[in-house]
């Protein structure tokens, strides 16, 4: 990285010898003013925003204005961002408390794009080396329950031994017979538990425990409906009698070699009845543990405390680990557990994800994502994968949620490593609308034997930059007159050091993050049980880049050692702690287990005082376009005629006369708050 008091040797300018240069390279070249020199102590000089959670404290819970402090290089720069299928609050006021300007959804050239449903390809192949979109491509691959099944249930066909951590599935329509002839051959052979024979029924595309019943024979299914069918696990572990599952926040900043993370906290989400594997299958307050459906029951108690992290209902993670903790139990190991079924869930998904990538992204790095990993854990302390969440909740419901998910949230966007790059930059070289066809964008791009191309700019005017790395010229006459972009073995050399490079900037600022691949030995735990890509073995090559040659530290070679990984951290009731692993295996994994305590750490300090809530920021401190500003009174004065419409006698609020007029867009905008109700559904889960 750059530090910026190297950058002085350069005018500031976009002198004609630097058009030519790769745009992250151009931001490492520009002048220091005397504004960012101010804020040196607190942005350690490096020319990607660093985000602190800090800027998000108050202590009346309302931001007037902005702390300077944490706000001037992205002012200064004029930094921008928008929120495409959601409005989260919690990613709208860490970016504004940095001085990021919110833009509508229109805009292409922003900065920083999150997004809560799928962005489009023609889309993603437009992203410039300074963007960064909080997605991947093809990643519902992973996050539609059916096809998570189906990849892993691949992968165990592939290795039958190493992928067992999901519930035994029919995915329906399509496995209708097979589900049939199961159902009946349990009842054929009568004897047995009746839990065991249980079936647990997900719509395949839904969240926040809707469309969820039991089934345990054929005709309680509707065979035709698409239906995820899986084996009921009966025996959970529990605490204090409840059921419970883990939310495990995971970071992936590339496929391929694949890059993962995972946050130090997460959620433990208690159902509130106690468990009784023989009570109604009805009673959704004991079976379920999704917070949508047990904040409706009367018992449920609200962790309402931000110093205690195990009241009520929702516990942190690290409230659970140290429970086990005083249990008796091994934490840490569970912890190691989960991080396989993490990285073999990532695998599964890595080939398919890998290909639409070497297509859809011209620059390494510029995208990343946050999944959600749903886990219960059984009576021996095994954990399984119930779903991995796309867009997890950034909802903050209670005071808990604020507290992990800012921190979560800051050193997500830290690990993103979004460039601080000048505004007069990108808007010489970013597309500044829509286009309406983004090939035909690419048809105007002057086709020349080097790296170079021309991008049509302002009045007439081209500017050269750097082709994007693989991209070849579209050819017509193929696919209706277009072939896909396709990259060459030279331009993936470029990709793999743009990826190599960004993972040695994201080793400093992962934050509360852990590395859990690549790490010391894992590639050679790990390369027995992943599907080969391609002949570039990305993975191997970041791996020896790090690490180097790894050497066994016992007798035993490192293969076999890779075995007995495997079948001691699936067997969770043969291996119930580290100390009963082999002493050889404990050696390769023992830097894993060491670092795993950080998991069982308390997230709130004492004599911390933390914000109950996210703060709310005053309209006159807010940064936003014009047009974006339009939209947001729009939607208020939208929510508030709703809300008159309403208390006026029950009219339907849907009708076309309860759109805004007058009347009630002139009430002050701050006086209505209208984040809860207008949150769209991917920010009000969990
Ligand atoms: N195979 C299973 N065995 C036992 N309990 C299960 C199983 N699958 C799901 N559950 C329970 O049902 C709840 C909902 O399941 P799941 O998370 O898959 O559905 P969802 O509607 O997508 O929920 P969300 O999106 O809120 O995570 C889980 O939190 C868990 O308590």
């Amino acid at each position: 990285m750059v530090k910026l008091e190297e950058k002085k040797t350069d005018g500031g300018k976009l002198g004609n010898d630097r058009k030519n240069r790769p745009v992250e390279q151009e931001s490492n070249r520009s002048t220091p003013s005397k504004d960012i020199e101010q804020s040196k102590k607190i942005f350690r000089l490096f020319d990607y925003v660093q985000f602190h959670v800090d800027s998000i404290k108050t202590e009346n819970n309302e931001v007037l204005q902005r702390n300077k402090k944490y706000s001037l290089p992205g002012e200064k720069f004029k930094m921008t961002f928008k929120l495409s299928k959601c409005d989260i609050k919690l990613v709208r006021t860490l970016m504004n408390c940095h001085g990021f300007t919110q833009c509508s959804t229109k805009r292409l050239d922003v900065n920083f794009i999150w997004t809560a449903g799928p962005y489009k390809l023609q889309h993603m192949r437009m992203l410039k080396p300074w963007q960064r979109l909080n997605q991947f491509p093809r990643s519902l691959e992973l996050t539609r329950k059916d096809k998570m099944c189906d990849n892993i249930a691949r992968m165990q066909r592939m290795f039958p031994k190493n992928y067992n951590f999901i519930p035994e599935f029919y995915v329906l329509p399509r496995d209708a017979e097979k589900f049939r002839l199961c159902t009946e051959e349990m009842q054929a052979n009568g004897s047995g538990d009746a839990q065991d024979k249980l079936f647990i029924v997900k719509p395949c595309n839904s969240s926040r425990g809707q469309g969820i019943f039991f089934a345990s024979q054929y005709s309680d299914v509707p065979p035709d409906s698409p239906l995820l069918v899986s084996r009921y696990l009966s025996h959970p572990y529990l605490i204090d009698g409840h059921k419970f599952d883990l939310r495990i926040y995971v970071a992936v900043t590339s496929f391929y070699p694949l890059v993962t993370y995972v946050f130090y906290d997460g959620l433990t989400r208690l159902a509130s009845a106690k468990y009784d594997p023989s009570s109604s299958h009805r009673d959704e307050f004991v079976h379920l543990t999704n917070y949508s459906i047990n904040k409706n029951n009367k018992q449920f108690i609200r962790n309402e405390s931000m110093a205690t992290e195990d009241l009520g209902h929702k516990w942190t993670l690290g409230a659970f680990l140290r429970y086990m903790e005083r249990e008796g139990k091994d934490p840490k190991l569970l912890m190691l557990r989960i991080e396989d079924v993490i990285i073999k869930s990532l695998l599964s998904v890595q080939g398919k994800i890998a290909s639409i990538c070497r297509t859809a992204l011209p620059y390494p790095g510029t995208n990343f994502e946050l999944f959600g990993f749903d886990i219960l854990v059984d009576q021996n302390l095994k954990p399984w994968l119930l779903e991995v969440n796309l867009s997890s909740s950034m909802a903050c419901d209670a005071p808990l949620d604020s507290l992990v998910k800012s921190q979560l949230m800051a050193d997500l966007l830290n690990l993103a490593c979004i460039p601080l790059i000048d505004r007069k930059i990108t808007e010489k070289i970013g597309v500044q609308t829509l286009p309406a066809n983004v090939e035909d964008n690419f048809s105007d791009i002057e086709r020349t034997p080097e790296r170079e191309i021309e991008i049509p700019v302002d009045d007439g005017q081209t500017i050269k930059i750097n082709r994007p790395i693989g991209v070849r010229r579209i050819v017509k006459g193929k696919r209706n007159g277009k072939i896909p972009i396709r990259i060459s073995d030279s331009a993936l050399e470029l990709k793999i050091e743009g990826v190599m490079r960004k993972v040695k900037f994201e080793k400093e600022r992962k934050g509360n993050f852990i590395r859990i691949f690549p790490r010391p030995y894992s590639f050679d735990l790990y390369e027995k049980v992943m599907e080969g890509i391609d002949k570039h073995a990305l993975d191997e090559r970041l791996f020896l880049e790090e690490f180097g040659e790894s050497k066994s530290p016992v007798e035993e070679s490192l293969e076999d050692l890779a075995i007995k990984y495997h079948h001691a951290i699936l067997h969770a009731d043969q291996f119930p702690t580290f100390d009963s692993l082999p002493s050889s295996l404990r050696k390769i994994i023992d830097s894993w287990y060491a670092e795993a305590a950080h998991y069982v750490e308390r997230i709130t300090k004492e004599g911390e005082i933390y914000a109950a809530k996210l703060p709310i920021i005053r309209a006159t401190a807010r940064l936003r376009t014009r047009s974006c500003s339009d939209w947001y009174d729009l939607r208020r004065a939208t929510i508030l005629a709703k809300k008159n419409a309403k208390d006026a006698g029950g009219q339907d609020a849907n009708k076309e006369n309860s759109l805004p007029h007058a009347a009630t867009a002139n009430v002050p905008l701050d006086k209505i708050d209208s984040s809860a109700s207008a949150q769209p559904a991917a920010d009000s889960k969990i």
